[in-house]
């Protein structure tokens, strides 16, 4: 692997092999983020590789939540949020005023910490999306190659018509995960998404997030450090609100640069 390592003078992060723009589906410019008077990201600039999966790492409240939200507007939906910098998703500015960002959605889909499901059925739960955006096609297909995406087919096949809430914790975080595929995104979001679950449903969708990656561009926060190290391509550490350090996750793990992250990935802080 070779290194290549650079501070950046604004924002001191520290970068190693740092992601080229052609491959990059997502590029975060110089993000600042307010909620109100109280600035939550500072100057933050990073690129997410196509077809792999980043990890955003740090302590409570740095940050993560925040930057990953920025990624489909959902902060947009939050009062008193005000965004500076840009955030291009294939080249495009997201926070374009000419952008809709109900259209950003459907192309970077989202994932939450505590599986969500509507009270609805199965079925309907994974349809939700695309009839809301009016598709034309078939559904059924859609919503079957939504749920095998998900590894969840198999188990759900003869009762898709019984209710979402029926199904285990694991189960309803891939029916979330098969309900964020059925728009059909390129980037998938997720914001802790097995920290509600035990450890085999863990497994399954750390193994699933793996699998995925071939299809999507996976962004996910985690509070578990050995999950970003079993996982991950990438990583990010963030800590108050900046992006300290980045790069290919063994390296991150075995050799940081910053002593923050140092400290952090050793269990000295956070
Ligand atoms: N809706 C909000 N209104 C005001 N401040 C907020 C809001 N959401 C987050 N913050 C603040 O912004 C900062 C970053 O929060 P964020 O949730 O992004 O951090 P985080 O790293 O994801 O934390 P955690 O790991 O605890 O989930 C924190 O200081 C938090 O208090």
């Amino acid at each position: 692997m070779s290194v290549i390592q650079a501070v950046d003078k604004n924002h001191e992060t520290v970068r190693t092999d740092p992601v080229p723009e052609d491959q990059a589906a997502i590029v975060v410019e110089n993000l600042n983020l307010y909620y109100g008077n109280t600035q939550a990201l500072h100057n933050v600039s990073i690129r997410f590789p196509r077809n792999q999966v980043t990890a955003i790492i740090g302590p409570s409240g740095c940050g993560k939540s925040t930057l990953l939200r920025c990624l489909n507007r959902m902060n947009d939906l939050i009062p008193g949020v005000r965004v500076e910098g840009r955030v291009l998703y294939e080249g495009v500015d997201i926070y374009d005023p000419q952008v809709d960002p109900v259209e950003v959605r459907r192309r970077i889909g989202m994932v939450f910490q505590k599986p969500n499901p509507f009270p609805k059925s199965i079925y309907d739960n994974v349809a939700f999306g695309p009839r809301l955006n009016g598709y034309k096609g078939d559904l059924d297909a859609l919503v079957e190659k939504a749920l095998r995406g998900a590894a969840l087919w198999d188990e759900v096949k003869d009762k898709l018509r019984q209710s979402a809430l029926g199904l285990s914790g694991g189960q309803q975080q891939r029916l979330c995960i098969a309900r964020a595929m059925a728009t059909e995104p390129d980037v998938i979001l997720m914001d802790e998404p097995t920290s509600a679950l035990d450890p085999i449903a863990t497994e399954r969708i750390e193994g699933l997030i793996q699998e995925i990656k071939q299809d999507y561009t996976v962004v996910i926060v985690t509070h578990n450090m050995q999950q970003a190290a079993r996982i991950s391509d990438r990583t990010v550490f963030m800590h108050l609100g900046v992006l300290i350090e980045e790069g290919p996750t063994e390296r991150i793990f075995t050799n940081p640069k910053d002593p923050r992250t140092e400290a952090y990935i050793t269990g000295r802080f956070g």
